[in-house]
């Protein structure tokens, strides 16, 4: 296991809801996943992804079990794990580059140093032009360009990514995924960051994952390795392996009949 490797074993995390009743969030999972690897969680609302990021990110602890990323035991949130949530990634109170800047600034990184790095991953992402522009000035699919350069100028070698591009119009997610994976390979770097990304759109973990990992009442319900080649379009959609995976992805969301094949 080198230092990117996820493990969950045996991991439960239980909440207590206002009104007293015990919910189990995350029920019994053990996996795996890969340094460098690019893994979708998919399944159903309220199933458990949300808490499984969590638990990799420090902001929760598991109730019972254990997590390791890199072979250490997660003790909180660190800059070895950067994560872009939905909603709010980005600092509305900071310019563009601020924000980009702002865990490097934490981590002490001298000033004209972490300029450069921040102005380069906006450059990545094309957003040179707008700097120093604040936030508010910015539209949804800008603000998430902000969050992901922000993400990887970080350098964390895990990413934690829960729905990001949930709330973009078809055009500029499709954009985004561009500019992620183009991030994720990044051929300057010695090893691909391991990324768990969350998602309720079939198509999106077809065209990103390298396995999706499917979740249903807080636990892994299936595990599935993706071998088309990249870079992905629609033919790839519409390749025998992508569309068997789909049929398996919808039978598991209740979309289609049950194929036998999602056990
Ligand atoms: N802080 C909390 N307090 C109480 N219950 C919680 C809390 N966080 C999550 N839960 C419950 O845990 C379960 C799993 O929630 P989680 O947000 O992980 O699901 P999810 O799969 O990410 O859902 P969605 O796809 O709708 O975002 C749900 O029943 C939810 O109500």
């Amino acid at each position: 296991m080198n230092e990117t490797g996820i493990t969950f074993e045996n991991v439960r995390r239980n909440f207590r809801r206002a009104d007293g009743r015990e919910v189990v969030a995350v029920s019994d999972v053990s996996v795996e996943i890969k340094a460098g690897e690019f893994v979708c969680l998919v399944g159903p609302s309220g199933c458990g992804k949300t808490t499984l990021l969590q638990l990799v990110s420090g902001l929760l602890s598991p109730t019972a079990g254990a997590i390791t990323v890199g072979g250490a035991p997660i003790s909180g949130p660190g800059p070895d794990r950067g994560f872009v949530f939905q909603k709010d990634s980005v600092f509305p109170w900071m310019r563009v580059i601020d924000n980009v800047e702002y865990g490097l600034k934490r981590r002490g990184m001298p000033h004209d140093e972490r300029r450069e790095r921040a102005l380069r991953y906006l450059d990545l992402v094309g957003l040179s032009d707008v700097a120093k522009a604040w936030p508010k000035e910015l539209s949804g699919g800008m603000l998430k360009r902000v969050a992901i350069a922000t993400v990887f100028a970080n350098d964390s070698g895990v990413l934690l990514l829960d729905e990001p591009f949930g709330a973009l119009d078809y055009v500029t997610k499709r954009q985004l995924h561009d500019v992620l994976l183009d991030l994720w390979v990044d051929a300057g770097r010695e090893r691909r960051r391991t990324i768990l990304f969350v998602t309720h759109d079939v198509d999106e973990a077809l065209l990103l994952s390298d396995r999706i990992l499917v979740v249903k009442q807080g636990a892994m319900a299936d595990d599935i390795a993706l071998k088309a080649e990249r870079p992905r379009g629609v033919d790839s959609l519409a390749s025998a392996e992508l569309l068997a995976i789909k049929h398996r992805l919808l039978a598991h969301l209740g979309l289609e009949p049950a194929t036998g094949s999602e056990a």
